[in-house]
């Protein structure tokens, strides 16, 4: 698929100058001496890690935009930066639309609360009404097959059927704006097949559609643009098959490197 030109149409997102750094505490375990002199207890330390660094791109209207990179490369972190879910340590982000974002799967769902109980809050986290979101359950809990556990509390499900309700309450709420963060992961093959023609359909019909995933194919099939994401930064954009092709040179050549360098 060819990429959409951006001269004709209006961003849907745009990123600019974004970075964004985690900061965690832990326990430094004691040394030796510290355990005697602070009687066993641990230091509290501070890391920072810089999830992405000056990233900046523009998203025009029908795109469809595949992120990779390796682990830790900062795909993720991305996403729930335009989800809205993590503010930016430095750098703007606008999004123009109503965004569905369906990251780790399930993110945001209350396991202690019922399937029933959890699509109302999905979809009213989504920017729909009550009304709006009460006439979508049963297509939801259909979809999902979860027509038998939908008044269970989620934490008696498996992660299958937790991630099941995930993608359906996600596809279901008419996003401007879709987000996808391997969601062809989800579920068994017969869910999967499934999943993959619910998303062909919503691509068509939202604004901008985002895809992560470690299936170069999926990338290939379903976008008509790409992001390569490495160590924070981004690396490439162009069309999937530019991208991929780059990517996967790149993985091949760091693959024989190790192995040169294991001889
Ligand atoms: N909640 C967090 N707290 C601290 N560090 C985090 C957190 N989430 C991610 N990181 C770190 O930020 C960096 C980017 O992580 P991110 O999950 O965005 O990568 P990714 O490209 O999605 O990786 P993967 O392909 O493994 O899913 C990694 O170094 C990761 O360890």
């Amino acid at each position: 698929m060819s990429s959409l030109s951006a001269s004709s149409h209006n961003s849907v997102v745009k990123v600019e100058n974004l970075s964004i750094t985690y900061r965690t505490t832990f326990e430094r375990v004691p040394t030796f001496k510290n355990a005697i002199t602070r009687l066993g207890h641990g230091q509290r330390a501070v890391r920072e890690i810089q999830a992405l660094k000056n990233v900046s791109f523009d998203v025009p209207d029908g795109t469809a935009l595949g992120i990779i990179g390796n682990n830790g490369a900062g795909k993720s972190t991305l996403m729930r930066a335009m989800a809205g879910i993590l503010p930016p340590t430095e750098g703007r982000i606008e999004v123009h639309g109503r965004v569905s974002p369906l990251l780790s799967l399930g993110v945001g769902f209350n396991a202690q609360l019922s399937g029933r109980e959890n699509i109302i809050l999905g979809g009213l986290a989504s920017g729909l009404s009550r009304k709006a979101v009460a006439a979508r359950a049963e297509q939801v809990t259909e979809f999902a097959d979860l027509q038998e556990f939908i008044d269970a509390p989620m934490r008696t499900y498996s992660s299958g059927m937790y991630s099941r309700l995930g993608f359906s309450v996600a596809v279901h709420m008419d996003p401007d704006i879709l987000m996808i963060d391997e969601a062809l992961s989800a579920g068994d093959a017969s869910f999967k097949s499934k999943a993959a023609a619910k998303m062909a359909e919503l691509r068509s019909n939202a604004r901008a559609f985002f895809l992560v995933s470690h299936s170069l194919s999926s990338i290939n099939e379903l976008c008509n643009d790409a992001i390569w994401l490495h160590k924070g930064q981004v690396m490439m954009r162009g069309t999937p098959e530019e991208v991929t092709e780059k990517y996967t040179e790149f993985v091949n050549v760091g693959q024989s490197a190790v192995v040169l360098e294991d001889l």
